[in-house]
Order: structure tokens, then C-alpha cells, then sequence
């Protein structure tokens, strides 16, 4: 039992289910029934609920999480799995789960994954993507891009091999075997795991405590450990970090005011630090 209470957001979301409390946004992946697959509709409302917590500036943090206890997310539907995508309503083949990779990656807040049952395919590769994952004990890990015919050359290998190392991110994918919790614990996919009762417990807790801490400072190292990956793109997240911080500054609004004002900017007056 957690002593939460969480408000619904109702974007008329079908597959995923949206709340906050706390200054914390909450992620469902709702389609128990897949085992929490995503089509291209669930990346679309998780895209919508992403950017919504993104630019809500009472919100600190964000949990991503799947319906039930029996998975996380077991990546793609195969099901509308069609030439070239998954496709939805309008006929497109889509990877736009690709986009939602990104989206967590440079948001400018902490994104925990709170993984119960299987975190599989590109379901294993979202909660990769995420900051932190607290992990249940019936918490399941595992690729299976070889045996299905498909493959995440992006984040999903690189970072991969980044978090565990090149040789045993060649096993998770050349072999496809499952890991249990403790196991991916020891190859530091995960940072913590509890008993499946206290999972949400623990997730609020580190979500509270983070949010307890400078959220300046995060969004800085978020970005700096992500640039240390992530070449020019890293380099231009960390950058628009610090030039939001620029604007905020003094010597940042002297130069805009002095241009609105039509005189010369008085740079003068602000210290050159060692
Ligand atoms: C997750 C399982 C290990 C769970 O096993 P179990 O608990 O025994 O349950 P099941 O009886 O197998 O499943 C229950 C029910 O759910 C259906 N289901 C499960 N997973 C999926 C799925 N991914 N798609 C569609 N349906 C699914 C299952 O068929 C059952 O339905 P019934 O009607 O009740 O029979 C196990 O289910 C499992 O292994 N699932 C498949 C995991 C998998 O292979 N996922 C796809 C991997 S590929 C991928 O995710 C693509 C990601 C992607 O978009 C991408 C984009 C860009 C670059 C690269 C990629 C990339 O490929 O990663």
C-alpha cells in the first residue's frame, strides 16, 4: 500500500493510463492483455503524455510502469507488425517508438522505469532508455529481436553496451535469453530490486526523495551523462540546458533588454570567474 493518491488525466487515452501526484507523473502501458505491447497508437499517447509531464513545470519526475503484474512491456505488437512497421488505424508502417526513445532520453527530468514481469524486446530497450528501474523480484529482462526477425542497432544495443558491458550486451542479443531480477541487478540494468508488494512504495520513494534535490542540478547531470553517449545530439541537449540558464541570468536579459531598448549592452558590470 502506498500513501499516494493519484489524479487521472484524462486525454481520452485507450491504451495508456496518465496521472500525477506530488509532482510526479505516472505512465501506464494499459494493455494487460499483450502483456503491455505497444502499437502505434500506445507510442503515440505515451509521445502525448511524455511531452505533457515535459512541460509541466510543477512536475519533477516521471514513472513509467505497465498495467498488472505480469510485464512491464513485451515491445512491439506483433500482431499489426505489417511490411516496414507496426501499423495502426491510418495504414502507416510505423518504429515510432523510436521517437518516444529520444523523448525520454532528453527530457529535461528524471524518468524512473518501474519494472514488474517481463520488460522484453523493445519493451526491455524503454526501461534501458529510462534513468533508473526499480525492479520487482518477478521482474523478467530480456531481447528477442533474432528470434522474431527484428533488431534495435540504436540506443537499445549501444547504451546497452554502455550499462553492461560489449560482451555481455552481444550475449543478450545474440543468445536471447531471459534474466531474472537478481541477475540483472549484478550486470547493472537495474538499481534496485524489491519484493513485487513494495514496488510502488519504492518507485514513489526514489521519485520523492529526487524530488526533494536541486532540479537544476539533475537536469544538468542528466544531460552531461547523456552527452558523454549521445555525440552532437548530447552536446546540443546539454547546451540548450545551459543557455535556458543563460536566459535566466542577468548578463542574459541585459542583452535582450538592451536591443529592445536600442542602446548599446553594458556587459561591463558582470564578473569574469576563474
Ligand atoms: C512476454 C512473454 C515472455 C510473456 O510470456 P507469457 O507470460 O507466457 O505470456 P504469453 O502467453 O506468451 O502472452 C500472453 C498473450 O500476450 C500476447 N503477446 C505477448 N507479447 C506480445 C507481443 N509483443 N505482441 C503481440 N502479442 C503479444 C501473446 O500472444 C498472448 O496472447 P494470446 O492471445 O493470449 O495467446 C511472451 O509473451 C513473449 O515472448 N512475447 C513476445 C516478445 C517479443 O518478441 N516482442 C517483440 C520484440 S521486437 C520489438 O519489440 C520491436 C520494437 C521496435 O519497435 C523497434 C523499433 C525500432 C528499432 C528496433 C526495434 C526493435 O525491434 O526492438
Amino acid at each position: 500500500m502506498t500513501d499516494i493518491t493519484w489524479t487521472l488525466c484524462d486525454h481520452g487515452y485507450t491504451d495508456i493510463v496518465y496521472d500525477k501526484a506530488e509532482g510526479i507523473a505516472r505512465v501506464t502501458i494499459n494493455r494487460p492483455e499483450v502483456r503491455n505491447a505497444f502499437r502505434p497508437l500506445t507510442v503515440q499517447e505515451m509521445l502525448h503524455a511524455f511531452t505533457d509531464a515535459r512541460d509541466d513545470a510543477e512536475i519533477g519526475v516521471v514513472i513509467l510502469r505497465g498495467a498488472g503484474d505480469l510485464a512491464f512491456c513485451s515491445g512491439g505488437d506483433q500482431r499489426v507488425r505489417g511490411e516496414g512497421g507496426y501499423v495502426g488505424d491510418d495504414g502507416v508502417p510505423r518504429l515510432n517508438v523510436l521517437d518516444l526513445q529520444r523523448l525520454i532520453r532528453t527530457l529535461p527530468k528524471p524518468v524512473i522505469a518501474s519494472v514488474a514481469g517481463y520488460a522484453i524486446g523493445g519493451g526491455h530497450v524503454l526501461h534501458l532508455i529510462c534513468d533508473l528501474t526499480i525492479a520487482a523480484d518477478n521482474a523478467r529482462f530480456g531481447q528477442t529481436g533474432p528470434k522474431v526477425g527484428s533488431f534495435d542497432g540504436g540506443y537499445g544495443a549501444s547504451y546497452m553496451a554502455r550499462i553492461v558491458g560489449q560482451k555481455k550486451a552481444r550475449e543478450i542479443w545474440f543468445l536471447c535469453r531471459q534474466y531474472d531480477a537478481t541477475q540483472a541487478l549484478e550486470m547493472g540494468l537495474v538499481n534496485t530490486v524489491v519484493p513485487l508488494a513494495e514496488l510502488e512504495a519504492e518507485t514513489v520513494k526514489w521519485a520523492r526523495e529526487m524530488l526533494a534535490n536541486s532540479p537544476t542540478a539533475l537536469r544538468f547531470l542528466k544531460a552531461a551523462l547523456n552527452a558523454d553517449c549521445d555525440g552532437q545530439a548530447g552536446l546540443q541537449e546539454l547546451a540548450g540546458s545551459a543557455t535556458l540558464l543563460f536566459y535566466l541570468s542577468e548578463e542574459g536579459k541585459e542583452g535582450k533588454q538592451a536591443f529592445l531598448e536600442k542602446r548599446p549592452p553594458d556587459f561591463k558590470k558582470f564578473k569574469r570567474f576563474p
